[in-house]
């Protein structure tokens, strides 16, 4: 399995996201302020995969502040709260900065070892969250060819190595049990147009792309037999927060009788947060939404909306589903209105 983040000669190697689906380019960081461009442009992007580069530039703050084997603890927890405040929403960043800023006052070789440790159990945890996932995926659907809906990306860009949501459909198809995955092109930065197509096709599955609202009306037309997709931070009564369009999907498919399992590690669940009303919704910029590929679509002026998640509420999820399997929320569930 190909890796899409290394740490190689003391800089954060990674796949520039920005560049699929029409070249595969690395990037090579090597200060802080590289590091959070890369995640606030979605070249490196995908809630497991900013924890990681978080971790990392934390890591390289820790070394860059360090003279006479002395490291500069205040500057290196400054630049772990600019490294954290990158993108609000994914709870992976801030879980997996605070971790290695644990390890600041041993010195900047113990915040390197920490951060390599996320890095490499990072494959390891998203194949659990793919495996246990697509075992409930059949145990809910039974042993057949599947039609699957799915949004954004959530394969092995937005991890390490494996994937989570698009990890389970990999492993599906790879027993012969994925007829064909339909997924949403999700603007307006085209996460599944050009890189869960671009992932599909590289490991030979059946796929078809759609507008965003066309999912909810497949849902509609029986054309699916189970939605599954990935999250930015899952609360303690299990609500999700995930890319915008999620919700309406989860209203499709509850209206479907379709299953829509949300699948992440335990490093995006946030038990600090009761439910999903005290989740920070990262808000983009319009031109995100008046532009498409350096063109102006909208007249001069126009306001925009540009909000990167929204909130399912939990009685909406059929299950989360973590490297541990299924997650039971510690919190309660508001009851679905009859
Ligand atoms: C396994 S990736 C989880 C999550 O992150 C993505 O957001 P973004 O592309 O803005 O980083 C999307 O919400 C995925 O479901």
């Amino acid at each position: 399995m190909t890796r899409s983040l290394a740490w190689e000669d003391a800089a954060l190697v990674a796949v520039d996201q920005c560049a699929l689906p029409h070249e595969y380019r690395l990037l090579h960081l090597r200060t802080v302020d590289e590091v959070i461009d890369a995640i606030n442009r979605l070249a490196i992007r995908g809630a497991p995969a900013i924890g990681v580069a978080g971790a990392l530039a934390v890591a390289i703050s820790a070394a860059q502040h360090t003279r006479n084997g002395q490291c500069d603890e205040l500057a290196v927890r400054a630049d772990a709260r600019r490294i954290a405040d990158a993108r609000p929403t994914a709870v992976n960043l801030t879980w997996a900065v605070r971790r290695v800023a644990e390890r600041i006052p041993q010195g900047a070789g113990a915040v390197l070892d920490e951060a390599l440790v996320i890095l490499a159990e990072d494959e390891r945890l998203n194949l659990a969250v793919s495996e246990h996932t697509a075992d409930l995926v059949l145990r809910l659907c039974g042993h057949r060819p599947l039609r699957l809906v799915t949004h954004c990306n959530t394969g092995r860009l937005a991890t390490v190595a494996r994937g989570t949501a698009l990890g389970a459909i990999g492993l599906l198809a790879e027993a012969g049990h994925v007829e064909e995955v339909l997924f949403g092109e999700t603007r307006p930065l085209l996460q599944g147009a050009r890189l869960t197509a671009w992932e599909l096709a590289e490991a030979n599955i059946p796929h078809r792309l759609c507008v965003d609202s066309a999912l909810p009306a497949a849902l509609a037309a029986g054309m699916a037999d189970c939605v599954l997709v990935g999250a930015d931070r899952v609360c303690a009564n299990g609500d999700v927060a995930n890319k915008i369009g999620t919700y309406s999907l989860a209203l499709a498919a509850h209206q479907a009788g379709v299953p829509f399992i949300v699948a992440a590690p335990m490093s995006t669940v946030d038990e600090t947060l009761a439910d999903g009303s005290a989740i920070v919704i990262e808000q983009r910029e319009p031109d995100e939404v008046t532009t498409l590929a350096g063109v102006t679509i909208a007249p001069a002026g126009t306001r925009v909306f540009n909000p990167a998640f929204d909130v399912t509420p939990a009685e909406l999820v059929t299950a989360v589903v973590t490297e541990n399997g299924t997650y039971r929320p510690v919190g309660a569930r508001r009851e679905v209105a009859s």
